[in-house]
């Protein structure tokens, strides 16, 4: 099992493991874990694939492959995405689920790790189609998850329509209402105030953190964003509000610059008009590997994996790399720029404030006691500036990496619930 790890952690298909992972293997001989505590973090607790049939458009039955992998329930229940892509293999979605169960314990929530998806593309099915393929595999995995087992979310590719239709089939099923089954729900449904940018507002949380350390001042620093969509939009919207100066933007299509700043709600009027950054007046248009390029002291990977890599590394001028995507820099990158002193703030806390509002919405729903936007941006920033003075304090003490600390708290945190247990 730990070899097949290794094997796909080095591999370099569109599938790869995330920087984490690597991380995992030093991170066992630092912590001189014994091999049953090994044996325990290298292996789901639960994952297992289902085969169903839908009928198409066309009047054909065709038959889906869906997978979910339940990875660590020591914590609580797993909670984890529903991601659907033609590429999705059991391999990786063990992956990130470990990774879930990681980031979960990071910032303290009671839950466990899970990930599970269909292989599928989207693109190539019609919204009927889309809708009754959710549904069939909803019906396949029904007794297997649950409020209080396993709770869905979106992830790439899904959202929330298809978290509408999920509860609505569990519901159906189980014949009660079971708001607490899936979250990422409209609010008309149950879903939480925030949760639309609390992945990226978590990570504004987290920089704010980082750079009071650092005695760094905002107001004359310069902040490049790769990525426009969910996360890198709010997270340019929240910086922008908070007198941030964000002189760089991209998406797919390229990117802006304008050394003075960017007026982002103009940006964001003009993306949504446009569908692109590009061509916003008053700026120059740049390339994408121009953005991360940028003479800049905050760079904001939002977009894409393996953004930053061996080959682009010497150009990256930053000195703070917020991971808001999920591994947009690679293990060789990543040893060349904490070399060069570059701080970076790793995806599994970066990211995090998008489940922990996901549990805010479980409780919500558990509790039928639905709150103010306040309350739930008060408890966001408690949690993340919690888990961020702990993985701080374990970097100054071991003068370590941010990842490294991250992942040595949560794997200890992890590996003491199952001790309690009797499982160790
Ligand atoms: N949505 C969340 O709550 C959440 C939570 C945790 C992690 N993440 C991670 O954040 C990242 C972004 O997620 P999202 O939800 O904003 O996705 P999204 O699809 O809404 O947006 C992705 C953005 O990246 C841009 N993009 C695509 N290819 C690009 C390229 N080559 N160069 C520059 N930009 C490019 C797209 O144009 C789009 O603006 C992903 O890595 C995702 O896994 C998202």
């Amino acid at each position: 099992m730990k070899e097949n790890k290794i094997e796909r952690i080095h591999s370099d298909s569109a599938m790869t493991c995330t920087l984490c992972m690597q991380e995992m293997e030093i991170l066992y001989d630092h912590l001189a874990m014994s091999t049953e505590e090994i044996d325990l973090l290298d292996m789901p607790k639960r994952s297992f694939t289902v085969h169903f049939p839908v009928r198409m458009d066309s009047g054909r039955m065709k038959m889906f492959v869906g997978h979910r992998v339940q990875y660590n329930d020591a914590r609580g229940p797993t909670k984890g995405g529903i991601r659907y892509h033609p590429d999705l293999t059991i391999e990786y979605l063990q992956d990130l689920a470990f990774l879930m169960s990681i980031k979960c314990a990071l910032v303290d929530i009671p839950f466990g790790g899970a990930k599970g998806g269909i292989v599928t593309n989207t693109k190539e099915l019609s919204r009927g189609e889309l809708e009754r393929v959710t549904r069939a595999y909803i019906r396949e995995i029904a007794d297997y998850i649950g409020p209080l087992k396993d709770i869905p979310a979106p992830d790439v590719y899904t959202d929330e329509q298809i978290m509408v239709w999920i509860l609505d089939e569990f519901e159906r099923i189980k014949r009660e209402h079971t708001p607490s089954i899936v979250t990422g729900k409209p609010i008309e449904l149950g879903g939480s105030q925030v949760r639309k940018y609390s992945t990226s507002l978590g990570g504004v949380y987290i920089l704010e953190a980082a750079m009071k350390k650092l005695e760094l001042d905002k107001s004359s620093l310069c902040v490049a964003i790769q990525g426009f969509g969910k996360v890198g939009l709010n997270a340019a919207r929240i910086l922008y509000e908070n007198g941030f100066t964000i002189c760089a933007v991209s998406d797919s299509s390229g990117g802006i610059f304008k050394e003075e700043g960017l007026d982002i709600m103009e940006v964001i009027d003009h993306k949504y008009k446009t569908g692109s950054v590009i061509d916003f007046p008053e700026t120059r248009n740049i390339t994408n590997e121009e953005l991360l390029a940028t003479d800049c002291e905050i760079l904001i990977p939002a977009a894409l994996s393996k953004q930053i890599k061996r080959e682009n590394v010497n150009d990256i001028k930053a000195k703070i790399i917020l991971e808001l995507a999920n591994a947009p820099v690679t293990m060789d990158a990543s040893r060349i720029l904490l070399d060069r002193s570059v701080i970076i703030v790793p995806d599994i806390l970066a990211n995090a404030g998008g489940v922990v509002v996901s549990y805010f919405e479980w409780i919500q729903n558990l509790s039928q006691d639905y709150w103010e936007e306040d309350k739930v941006l008060e408890r966001l920033q408690q949690k993340m500036i919690t888990a961020f003075d702990k993985v701080y304090e374990i970097c100054m003490e071991q003068d370590c990496s941010m990842r490294r600390a991250a992942l040595q708290f949560s794997v200890r945190r992890i590996l003491y619930a199952e001790r309690l247990r009797g499982n160790l």
